[in-house]
């Protein structure tokens, strides 16, 4: 079936989609601003976490204020650290804060470290403090001990050597909030209170340190302190990386992972920053991994490691920024925040799934999709665009998300190889197209996804870091599960991001490269189970999708009616049809026998019942129509609200399916062909369907294209549609329709029905809300449209319908109860005169029997306040007879008015819709 400029090509649809998808686009501004200002504002804050903990100075925020040092720079290398003098240091220092007893240091079997006490003292809540020194000189260390309990009278070289020295920090510490810590003002060589509380001190425990705990005053105590001295760090690494070796790796992890957890739940109560130097230089690249994982935890649990605490003066922590370079400080500073990366990642990520989903669902809620299906599209260009413009989008958006936070130096997109993280982004992004088109099915309306989607973004972002991280590094958590988990797409990113900022941490920390492509047969990463992941789910969406969108196609392959359905069994004839019915359905079977092409439109004993819902009883809508309509024919359709017009228009537009039965358009049935039938066919459907932000005219050049109008053509056409509209004058045509009275809003669908001379036009009550002038043009536009095709027309305007309707047929209650032209009607329904005579009301009774003396048959038909009106049948009175009723009347009373009218087909409808019952109107 082809209009008569040929079907539009693929190419040529695919390019109309395209071009208005690009206004579309352009003219949604706040959405526009919400893609580009969402990602800005995350990674605003993650430029703001990044310098709250670490400046760019390389200077650690964990350095209370008042120890700031501006001109300190931290060379790529971490080594070359400057000295720089602090402008304003604090009176007090801070205080050393340490675990409680039951987290600090034990030996273990996975840490079996000579110096460190056996588990026995958790029992007793005896645990001494650990505090781990190293360090290129040792004396310097040494004199760190002592400036940090400087008043100690057993301070010496040999008791920090041998146990640790007593200190006393004062118990009349005050809560400093600027340093969220406890001070003690007496803190001060000069100041004498010291002693007593040193004493109180060393009586209680022998060689104890003193602990002001975040808490009241009386959380002060004396502990028992444990300094453990390593020559360097790469000692460390190896101690650690032989305890990964001999001990147990698994119960080692299950150790960290509960000392994490535990010290997650009291990290309120830390002050001690710990830094542990990871390099490693032992062992195969995959023991390397999972030393470096083993290790990343036990930098977190500051029980077993404490390589570094405040100083209690100034000029002490004065003295360990000096040393810090030796250690790789800054970047685990900065990697603190790489759990907040991943989370506010995946929010910008997973942000385009709510902008894809309500794009989508926006067409379905407005039936914007089926409009233009009705006009011609295909389904094979609608998906490839929109997927197509789906991917650019999410293109752009990812490529800006990822540019700027390597621009940033956030997150860990500047140490991976890039071309991986391109194919582990792009697949993940065409997942979430398809995920989204998978789920777009299941709305529809635009606000209920907008707000699901978002919740759900939100959600996994949380999710993600509480429970799904947990998860992963969780090594006695079955990895099945893990896997089962990532099969939400979600999750599956959550792990590539965590993947990759774990990656990005431990190269930093040991100076090597990022992820690379080797490091996907790594299985401890899991980066190649979620590629293959998300490259088999993206295929399976888009497979799904498909399928449900083709479900009649591919599972029905031919829709049949089930011979034993109770609506099957009906037939036309069941009623007592009328000789117009009787004849209107014999013409249609002899189409059915053998067709012809003069008529387009064939209805064989079309059926719709809606199924009961609620407790409601099913409703037949239609109720067996047959029908058979002439080209150049324009067919009215009349009744009553709720008679079932629109559901016989949706059933032929393709909107609903027929419950039994079937039309055929242009020889193609719509239950088999729909999609054929498309092409000829032209809608104005009862309700506007129109893109709020797109003006008439790119309305009327979108719908143009789609019927393979081009150049001059399409120009033309549109120019012309506009014009037959009333739509060109005062540049109506380039204001967005949102912005169109409901009466320009109405021309613009008939407008849009009418372009690209399609064979077969639906017109829903066309004329609603149109004023009188507008009225009369659009009738003349249907008049000349009329002549090369089947119009059908719905409307409750009669004199609409006598004006433009070839042939009428009104619907009472789903059935056609009578159909032929306007005369045939009137004379068949309407052999009958309307009198109206208006006396005054007591000589209303006089009048009434003045009419049945010459007409028995008389019908009233009105009757208020002294009008009256009167069906008089043509075959009992003459037009002289009713002059001598009223020439009667007059001699008794005073006639105030009168008046005689042919039947009206208005007068016909009323007989015919009250002749079937369905409602009264006297
Ligand atoms: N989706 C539906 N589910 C259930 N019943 C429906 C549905 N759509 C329509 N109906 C019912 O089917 C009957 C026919 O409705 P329809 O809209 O076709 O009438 P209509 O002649 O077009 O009315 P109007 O002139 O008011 O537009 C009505 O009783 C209506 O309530």
């Amino acid at each position: 079936m082809e209009t008569q400029h040929g079907a539009a090509s693929f190419w040529t649809q695919t390019d109309a989609l395209f071009r208005k998808n690009l206004v579309f686009q352009k003219r949604r501004k706040k959405a526009n601003c919400q893609i580009l200002l969402f990602p800005i504002i995350l990674v605003a804050v993650l430029v703001w976490l990044r310098k709250a903990f670490s400046t760019d100075s390389g200077q650690s925020k964990l350095f209370p204020p008042g120890y700031e040092c501006s001109d300190v720079e931290l060379a790529p290398n971490n080594e070359n650290f400057t000295l720089c003098s602090i402008p304003s240091p604090r009176e007090y220092p801070p205080l050393l804060h340490v675990p409680d007893s039951e987290y600090r240091a034990v030996a273990t079997a996975s840490l079996p470290f000579g110096d460190l006490p056996d588990g026995s003292c958790r029992k007793t809540n005896s645990c001494p403090a650990t505090v781990l020194f190293t360090g290129s000189n040792k004396s310097f260390a040494l004199d760190l001990a002592g400036r940090l309990f400087p008043r100690s009278p057993i301070l010496n070289t040999s008791d920090i050597l041998n146990g640790f020295a007593d200190g006393v920090f004062g118990s009349s510490s005050v809560f400093d909030p600027d340093l969220n810590m406890y001070l003690d003002p007496a803190f001060s060589p000069e100041n004498g209170p010291i002693y007593n509380l040193q004493r109180r001190c060393r009586r209680n425990s022998s060689s104890s340190i003193f602990v002001g705990s975040k808490g009241t005053k009386k959380d002060v105590k004396c502990i028992k302190g444990l300094r453990l001295w390593r020559n360097s760090s790469s000692e460390i690494n190896d101690e650690l990386f032989k305890g990964y070796l001999t001990g147990n790796p698994e119960k080692m992890a299950n150790e960290i992972v509960a000392a994490y957890d535990l010290l997650n739940s009291n990290s309120k109560n830390f002050n001690v920053t710990v830094w542990y130097n990871s390099s490693m230089n032992k062992g195969s690249q995959g023991e390397k991994n999972s030393v470096m994982r083993v290790a990343r935890s036990i930098n977190l649990v500051s029980n077993a490691y404490l390589e570094f605490l405040l100083g209690a003066n100034y000029k002490i922590l004065f003295e360990f920024v000096k040393e810090m370079p030796k250690h790789p400080v800054l970047p685990e500073v900065a990697d603190f925040i790489s759990p907040f990366f991943n989370v506010f990642a995946i929010w910008i990520v997973l942000q385009l799934i709510p902008i894809i989903l309500t794009n989508l669902v926006y067409e379905k809620q407005w039936n914007l999709r089926i409009m233009m299906k009705m006009h011609g599209l295909g389904d094979g260009p609608y998906w490839m665009i929109s997927y197509v413009y789906f991917l650019a989008l999410s293109s752009v958006y990812m490529l800006g998300f990822g540019a700027s936070c390597s621009f940033l130096g956030l997150g860990s997109f500047t140490d991976h190889d890039y071309l991986l993280q391109f194919v582990f982004f792009s697949v993940y992004v065409n997942l979430q197209i398809a995920f989204s088109f998978l789920v777009s099915r299941m709305f529809s309306k635009v606000r209920t996804t907008s707000v699901v989607a978002y919740l759900i973004v939100f959600a996994t972002g949380l999710v993600g870091k509480f429970f799904f991280q947990g998860k992963v590094d969780d090594p006695s958590f079955p990895r099945n599960l893990v896997t089962v988990m990532e099969l939400y797409p979600g999750f599956a990113l959550y792990r590539v991001f965590h993947e990759f900022s774990v990656k990005a941490r431990e190269s930093k920390l040991s100076h090597s490269r990022g992820m690379t492509w080797q490091d996907l047969s790594d299985r401890s990463n899991g980066m190649r189970e979620v590629l293959i992941i998300m490259v088999a789910e993206w295929f399976v969406f888009l497979f799904v999708t498909y399928c449900l969108d083709n479900k009649n196609s591919i599972f029905c392959f031919r829709r049949k009616l089930n011979p034993s359905s109770p609506w099957t069994h009906f037939r036309a004839s069941d009623q007592a049809e009328k000789a117009d019915l009787v004849e209107e359905r014999e013409k249609v079977e002899e189409l059915l026998v053998q067709p012809n092409r003069s008529y387009p439109i064939v209805c064989d004993n079309l059926r719709k019942v809606y199924p009961g819902r609620d407790g409601n009883p099913s409703k037949v809508a239609v109720d067996g129509l047959s029908l058979a309509l002439a080209r150049g024919e324009c067919f009215g359709m009349l009744g009553p609200n709720g008679a079932g017009k629109s559901t016989f228009i949706k059933m032929m537009i393709g909107l609903t399916q027929p419950s039994a039965g079937t039309a055929f358009v242009e020889d193609l049935n719509i239950q088999i062909d729909m999609k054929k039938v498309y092409t000829s066919m032209g809608v104005c459907p009862q309700h506007d369907l129109l893109w709020e932000t797109l003006t008439g005219r790119e309305h009327l050049l979108f719908y143009g294209r789609l019927k393979n109008l081009k150049g001059p053509a399409l120009n033309r056409a549109v120019e012309e549609s506009l014009g037959s509209v009333n739509l060109l004058n005062g540049g109506v045509a380039d204001k967005q329709a949102g912005k169109y009275s409901g009466g320009m809003k109405r021309r613009l669908s008939v407008a849009i029905s009418l372009i690209g001379d399609p064979k077969v036009v639906y017109l829903d009550e066309p004329s609603t809300g149109l004023d009188p002038a507008s009225r009369k043009e659009l009738w003349d536009v249907v008049m000349r449209a009329k002549r090369d095709r089947v119009i059908i027309l719905t409307t409750h305007s009669m004199e609409e319908a006598d004006h433009l309707c070839d042939r009428l047929g009104i619907f009472v209650d789903g059935r056609m109860q009578c159909i032929g032209n306007s005369k045939q009607l009137k004379a068949r329904y309407g052999g009958f005169y309307v009198l109206t005579i208006t006396t005054s009301p007591e000589n209303e009774n006089e009048v009434e029997r003045l009419v049945s003396g010459r007409c028995p048959s008389a019908n009233k038909t009105y009757n208020l306040s002294g009008t009256q009106k009167f069906d008089l049948a043509k075959n009992e009175v003459r037009i002289a007879d009713v002059f001598s009723i009223v020439e009667a009347a007059k001699s008794k009373f005073t006639v105030q008015s009168w008046g005689i009218a042919d039947t009206t087909l208005e007068d016909v409808f009323f007989r015919v819709a009250s002749g079937a019952e369905a409602f009264n109107f006297i």
